[in-house]
């Protein structure tokens, strides 16, 4: 037995058609001049007895192990390999711990020097891309150090069939995928391909080829000997072939193992434990017909009573109760989502493990196994010791998370705020400030392109220092929202506001005549304005001046560009809005005689006394359309003059809603005061 700090090449060996290729391997290593030992494994089942007497002359250390089969064979049809279906076997070679180190070479490898440098990596698993996918190994050369909790974890994963490709190179890339194994140069597994070879890098890297591996179905000793070298891959097979004539062909030994050298396949020997016909792969046509599993049409083996993979030399160990195994999802045989599945395609449930549990009838007493394997040592999460760098950080979503010194993000709370209102900030200013002091939400007209005026009451708020006007401008940039001009909102909240909402027409009461025009033109240019909704509007002075509110700044129009207010000119020959009610008109107009304006005309007649009014017929209000003029009455001349008088002036007539003929014949003094020309 090998010293526990001993090295070794190893290799397997499962099949008597591989011999040959076990013994080129070993015979290029001596050739080489390794200073290490040989080993082998292999299955005593599967092998007979002559080729594992061949095999104590080529190596120094002969391992039995027991083969394991994988119980889903199915991603081996991915690769048509139904004949790997022992390949995880291979995983016995973690559990050598009586070598510190393994440098393992598949039996289908020949060495062109040797690689005892390999021995001496500092890492406990070393392998060369594979050229099929250089992210993976190939798992035909390895470097490793043997260790029971890594082999239960590999264990683990091949009793469930955990592998991507069915056999060991994909269970192992699996398993080390996340452990960052070391990677050789492909100049220690180089992999030569008769269909696709890079030839100039072939020719470049060629003296620094340690070995060659010829992976695939169709191994040297297996194909027909060409003579010709010419070619990468002939090249290659070539230096097989010498290894094999300097050693294997002719002679005693030659002759008992492989046959004459002229065999193409050297292997087809008499008195074989099996049958060299049985050992060649299947073409893939037989394999893809045959539609059972390989391990039962097709297997290279004859099936033995599957003893446990826990019997160590009679002792039971236990299997780790950590399962190492990571997740990888069942492959897939086609794109379930651009095709149906191929008709010979096998069921899916072919995949499936079946476990059956049987009690245990041993009588003898329990074993204490002599040790129990490692716990698993990467099982923690290793905090980083640096923060992440910014690069590591979440990419960023919003536009502004881009702008290079922005300010960092913060929580406002309305307490905070400066006095300035923010639409946000807006159900604050009610709960700080009076209520406004009617009960419904005032509806009145705004202007078309208006901002909501959100801000009837800041002003109102205790807490309100600004000016109306720049509570104006704040607003006019910021308290636009987007529904605000949604037709389908404003309908929905007509409908729920009902008419009861609705203003009446506001009362206006006049005092100030040096106001008077300005008052006018503020009304005149409310008929170019549409209803508003916002419930949030409230009337201004002009609207309500009864209600004890400060005046709401309201924003004037924007010329085009949007940058200055300007004063809309009045509608000619159109009355403003509130005067568009024909009935109160009549009836002004009515109470305001002919004789009365005569007596206008000179200031110093004494105020006559009332007179009875005429009875003047009135036009009922659908008669009177909106648009007409107000006074447009027929009758009486004196009713045609004051008509005219009325429409020519244009300006409308202020009135309080319950008064008495005195007051309004003086207040109508105030407004009117029609020229020589008018009343002509
Ligand atoms: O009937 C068999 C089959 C395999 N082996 C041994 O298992 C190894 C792997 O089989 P091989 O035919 O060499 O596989 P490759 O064609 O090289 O296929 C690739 O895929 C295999 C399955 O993943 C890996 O084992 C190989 O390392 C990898 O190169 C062989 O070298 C032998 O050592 C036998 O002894 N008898
Ligand atoms: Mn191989």
């Amino acid at each position: 037995m090998a010293a526990a700090s001993q090295d070794a090449y190893c290799t397997l060996l499962m099949s008597d058609s591989y011999l040959p290729g076990a013994a080129v391997l070993a015979h290029s290593l001596r050739d080489a001049g390794t200073q290490k030992k040989l080993a082998v494994l292999y299955t005593p089942e599967t092998l007979s007895a002559d080729t594992v007497e061949k095999l104590k002359s080529l190596y120094d250390f002969l391992i039995p192990v027991e083969h394991i089969r994988n119980p889903k064979p199915a991603n081996l049809y991915l690769m048509q390999r139904p004949d790997l279906v022992f390949a995880f076997t291979k995983i016995a070679l973690w559990r050598q711990v009586q070598f510190r180190k393994i440098v393992y070479l598949d039996a289908d490898m020949v060495a062109l020097r040797a690689l005892d440098e390999l021995f001496d990596i500092d890492t406990d698993f070393a392998a060369a891309p594979d050229i099929g996918w250089p992210d993976a190994f190939n798992s035909g050369l390895m470097v490793l150090t043997p260790n029971m909790g890594e082999y239960w974890a590999l264990q683990t994963m091949a009793a469930s069939g955990d592998s991507f490709d069915g056999a060991d190179q994909g269970l192992l890339n699996q398993y080390y995928q996340h452990k960052n194994w070391h990677r050789l140069s492909f100049t220690y597994n180089c992999t030569p391909n008769a269909q696709y070879q890079w030839e100039p890098a072939y020719r470049y890297y060629k003296p620094n080829i340690s070995a060659v591996h010829f992976i695939g179905k169709d191994k040297p000793w297996s194909s027909v000997r060409t003579s010709s070298d010419a070619g990468v891959y002939n090249e290659l097979v070539a230096r097989w072939w010498a290894v094999y004539d300097k050693h294997l062909r002719g002679g005693e030994q030659s002759n008992s193992i492989f046959g004459t050298p002229s065999s193409a396949a050297p292997s087809r020997s008499e008195g074989q434990h099996m049958q060299p016909s049985q050992l060649y792969t299947p073409s893939p046509n037989t394999i893809k017909d045959s539609g059972s599993p390989p391990a039962t049409a097709e297997a290279p083996f004859t099936e033995p009573g599957e003893p446990s993979e826990n019997i160590d030399h009679g002792v039971v160990e236990p299997v780790s109760t950590v399962q190492q195994r990571r997740f990888s999802a069942p492959q897939m045989e086609w794109d379930a989502t651009r095709s149906a599945p191929p008709p010979q395609s096998r069921p899916e449930a072919a995949n499936f493990t079946t476990q059956t549990y049987e009690f245990n009838e041993s009588r003898e007493l329990f074993n204490a196994p002599r040790s129990y394997p490692e716990p698993p040592k990467d099982m923690w999460y290793k905090v980083p010791e640096t923060k992440p760098t910014p690069s590591a950080m979440p990419k960023p979503i919003f536009p502004w998370e881009q702008i290079p010194d922005r300010p960092k993000p913060t929580r406002v709370f309305a307490e905070d705020t400066s006095p300035l209102p923010t639409p946000d900030a807006e159900p604050q200013l009610y709960k700080d400030g009076p209520l406004p002091s009617h009960p419904f939400p005032t509806v009145h007209y705004e202007e078309e392109k208006s901002i909501s005026s959100t801000v009837a009451q800041p002003a109102t708020s205790a807490r309100g220092t600004s000016t109306a006007s720049s509570i104006a401008d704040a607003f006019q940039q910021n308290s636009v929202n987007a529904w605000d001009e949604v037709p389908g909102i404003e309908n929905y909240v007509r409908a729920i506001l009902g008419s009861h909402t609705r203003r009446g027409k506001p009362q206006v009461i006049y005092s100030n005549s040096g106001d008077a025009e300005e008052t006018l033109a503020a009304a005149g240019s409310r008929s170019d304005r549409r209803e508003s909704l916002i419930i949030t509007d409230f009337p201004s002075a002009v609207e309500r001046p009864s209600l004890p509110v400060t005046p709401a700044p309201r924003p004037a129009f924007l010329n085009k560009e949007k940058t200055e207010a300007i004063q809309l000119p009045e509608a000619e020959g159109v009355p403003a809005q509130p005067f568009w009610n024909p009935n109160e008109k009549l009836e002004q107009l009515r109470r305001t005689s002919l004789l009365e304006f005569e007596h206008l005309k000179s200031p110093n007649h004494p105020v006559p006394p009332l007179r009875a009014l005429p009875q003047h017929s009135v036009p009922s209000p659908k008669e009177s359309g909106k648009e007409q003029a107000p006074a447009a009455v027929d009758g009486t001349s004196e009713t045609t003059d004051s008509t005219k008088t009325t429409t020519a002036s244009a300006k409308p007539v202020f009135t309080e809603p319950n008064f008495d003929n005195g007051a309004t014949t003086r207040k109508t003094e105030e407004i009117f005061s029609p020229t020589q020309e008018d009343v002509d």
